[in-house]
């Protein structure tokens, strides 16, 4: 036993961290601890304040309000938020490397790593003096910085380049070269910020070798930001998912990816892909939270990438005695999810006769298991419904903007398989179809019936689905 801090200790912990830049919440209330000796990825769509976390734990950035603690190995504990950057680095022993390669391209990688090492070497040579003169102290440390050079262009896989430019390095190698950097000061808590941004599967490959090596071999703990989520997924112990600057999801890799809060959030995708991913999850309740209409104007975009969520306005945080900043509830694919569990609770506990699993359905009568959720009593029929689709073969209906699966499911059930049967619907019908489906509006406002009378005329030869089994794919 050493006289730390013992494993269970956390190398880091992140205490209810807020980062405000005028009206905008880039972290609100986050919490979170990394441990010791492990890899703590920190995940979330683009703009959801991963970067803000690195430049306050590395005093880039003084938080609004918060606490960073981080217990070193000899028991020592630093409050991050109070030192200045370069005591962080020198005392606290916390390394970073940023988003865009900072080497000097022009010095060759063995000079990269002894520059990482310029306080120890100047501490040596007496702030030069003793250097010029050749003390043995300082030919001492000087040939111990080179030895640690040396030992990290190994375990890089680039002691063979080592007389090169940095600059002359191929990106993969070059990202490397940064953590070999890194590696040289000898950290406690090394942070990498998107470290496998741009590389091949291949320098993938090494690049997580080198961070299980670094894991495994060396004391340092390592907290990563990163997009790949081959590289999260493979290398993580532990995964802390962030949405508009709040903690969405925190847990071991296999729990996050599928935590249907990551799901909606992480993914960004079309509404409708979500619900596929969804559906594959297999949560139901979550599954029709998608079939509510997403805000255009806060959300990440409709057509966004994986990461491609932006933020567009301020962040709600529930901050009970400070300071609330709200944006549309819909601004955060996560707080949908939420809302729609609470949501369902509340529903099943004001009616105890529902059934558990299907609560979102429960119509008030109980023999009515397939009636229309919110269907009126004298709401009427829509006109032109099948008993199934013609020929055997359903329109695919999510090809109207604003159809997902779960919906041309419900509308596939309600008789509805076609493009042309939309193009008739008259305003009765279109109120008909809002009940069931528990709209308001939308279907006007998305112009269904528009939609649906294009792709009726383009579609005389129909773009086939599936056969009439009932189970509809939706798109993929
Ligand atoms: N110095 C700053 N001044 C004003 N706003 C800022 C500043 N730094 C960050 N932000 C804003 O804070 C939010 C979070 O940004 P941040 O860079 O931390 O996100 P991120 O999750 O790292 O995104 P990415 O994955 O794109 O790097 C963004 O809206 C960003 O524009």
């Amino acid at each position: 036993m050493n006289s730390g801090p013992s494993m269970n200790t956390p190398i880091l912990a992140v205490e209810h961290l807020s980062m405000k830049f005028g009206g905008l919440v880039a972290i609100g209330d986050l919490s979170f601890e990394a441990a010791r000796g492990q890899i703590t990825a920190l995940i979330g769509p683009n703009g959801a304040g991963k970067t803000t976390v690195f430049n306050c734990i590395t005093g880039f950035y003084k938080p609004t309000e918060g606490m960073i603690r981080l217990a070193g190995r000899s028991g020592q504990e630093f409050l991050l938020e109070r030192m200045p950057d370069h005591e962080i680095t020198a005392k606290a022993k916390v390394a970073r490397t940023f988003q865009n390669i900072r080497l000097f391209s022009g010095m060759t990688l063995l000079e990269n790593l002894l520059v990482a090492q310029h306080n120890k070497l100047m501490l040596a040579s007496g702030y030069t003096v003793l250097g010029l003169f050749g003390f043995s102290g300082y030919r001492k440390a000087s040939a111990e910085s080179v030895e640690l050079a040396e030992f990290w262009l190994e375990k890089a896989n680039l002691i063979d380049r080592a007389d090169d430019p940095a600059g002359d390095l191929p990106y993969g190698a070059q990202r490397r070269l940064e953590i070999a950097r890194a590696m040289c000061t000898g950290p406690e808590l090394l942070c990498l910020d998107e470290p496998a941004a741009g590389l091949n599967p291949k320098e993938s490959h090494a690049l997580n070798a080198l961070l299980m090596d670094i894991k495994h071999n060396t004391g340092t703990s390592i907290l990563l930001i990163e997009h790949d989520m081959s590289v999260v997924m493979q290398i993580s112990d532990h995964v802390v998912v962030l949405e508009y600057g709040r903690k969405i999801s925190d847990g071991n890799p296999n729990f996050v990816k599928s935590d249907p809060r990551v799901v909606a959030a992480y993914l960004g995708v079309e509404d409708e892909e979500v619900e596929e991913v969804l559906i594959e999850v297999g949560d139901e309740q979550v599954i029709e939270q998608f079939d509510a209409e997403p805000d255009r104007e806060h959300g990440p975009s409709a057509s966004s990438s994986m990461m491609a969520g932006s933020v567009s306005d301020t962040i709600g945080h529930s901050d009970d005695d400070g300071e609330r900043i709200t944006v549309s509830k819909r601004a955060s694919k996560a707080q949908q999810v939420d809302d729609r569990e609470a949501r369902d609770k509340a529903k099943a506990a004001a009616t105890p006769a529902a059934k558990p699993g299907k609560a979102k359905a429960a119509p008030a009568k109980p023999a009515a298991a397939k009636a229309p959720k919110s269907a009126a009593p004298k709401t009427k029929a829509v006109s032109k419904t099948l008993t199934a689709p013609r020929g055997g073969v359903a329109d695919r209906l999510t090809l109207i903007k604003g159809i997902g699966p779960v919906n041309e499911k419900k509308l596939n059930e309600h008789g509805i398989f076609h493009f042309d049967q939309i193009a008739a619907w008259k305003k009765a019908d279109i109120e008909a179809v809002e009940a069931y489906l528990a709209f308001d509006g939308r279907i006007a406002r998305e112009d269904w019936v528009g939609q649906a009378r294009k792709l009726a005329r383009s579609a005389a030869k129909p773009t086939a689905a599936k056969p009439a089994t009932g189970k509809r794919g939706g798109s993929r």
